[in-house]
């Protein structure tokens, strides 16, 4: 595994970012983070209302959490963040490129569905879903795992790919 990785928990809303990110900081004794809570409170409105996010709306977030990265370069972190487009993971990467892993949360659009439906108490609303999937450009080098299985068991598939590289 990398030095002190700054790690990215990436994928659509409901794929499990928050909850896949927090156990895997537990076990690498990492800080965590979610990058819903450094969202601006206009993004938060627009989404809550069910529009979706455009590239403008994302920027100076994803800048943010650049700048997070950086913040937390000597520790290592554990950040969760939909990182949907290639040219965002080039934002989020600047100037960390050698401690950075993304992690792709893999799943079908049902099973998110589903498990958004399921959910209380988020300002995501669950007809957003369509448009995460249409902005959702595939990571190639990012470390992926099916959300199929529970929690636990993606965090271990996690765990031996990051420590297997
Ligand atoms: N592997 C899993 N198996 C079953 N349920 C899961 C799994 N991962 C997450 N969940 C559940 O699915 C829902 C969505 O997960 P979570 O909130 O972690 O997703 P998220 O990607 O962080 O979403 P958002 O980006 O909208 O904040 C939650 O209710 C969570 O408990
Ligand atoms: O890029 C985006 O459209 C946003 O980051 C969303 O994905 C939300 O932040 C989050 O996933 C909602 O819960």
């Amino acid at each position: 595994m990398k030095n002190n990785p700054i790690i990215f928990v990436m994928g659509v809303s409901g794929s499990g970012k928050s909850t896949i990110g927090k156990l895997l900081a537990q076990k690498l004794n990492l800080d965590f983070f979610d990058g819903d809570d450094y969202h601006p409170k206009e993004n938060v409105e627009k989404m809550a209302m069910g529009t979706p996010l455009t590239d403008d709306d994302r920027k100076g977030w994803l800048i943010r959490l650049n700048q997070l990265s950086h913040e937390n370069k000597e520790t290592g972190a554990v950040i969760a963040c939909s990182a949907l487009k290639h040219s965002y993971r080039k934002l989020l990467r600047d100037g960390l490129e050698e401690q950075m892993e993304f992690v792709f949360l893999k799943g079908s659009f049902e099973l998110v569905s589903e498990r958004l439906n399921a959910r209380k108490g988020h300002f995501m609303p669950p007809e957003l879903l369509r448009s995460q999937f249409e902005a959702l450009e595939i990571p190639k080098a990012a470390l992926t795992v099916s959300i199929e299985h529970s929690p636990e068991m993606i965090v271990d598939t996690i765990l031996t790919k990051l420590t297997g590289k």
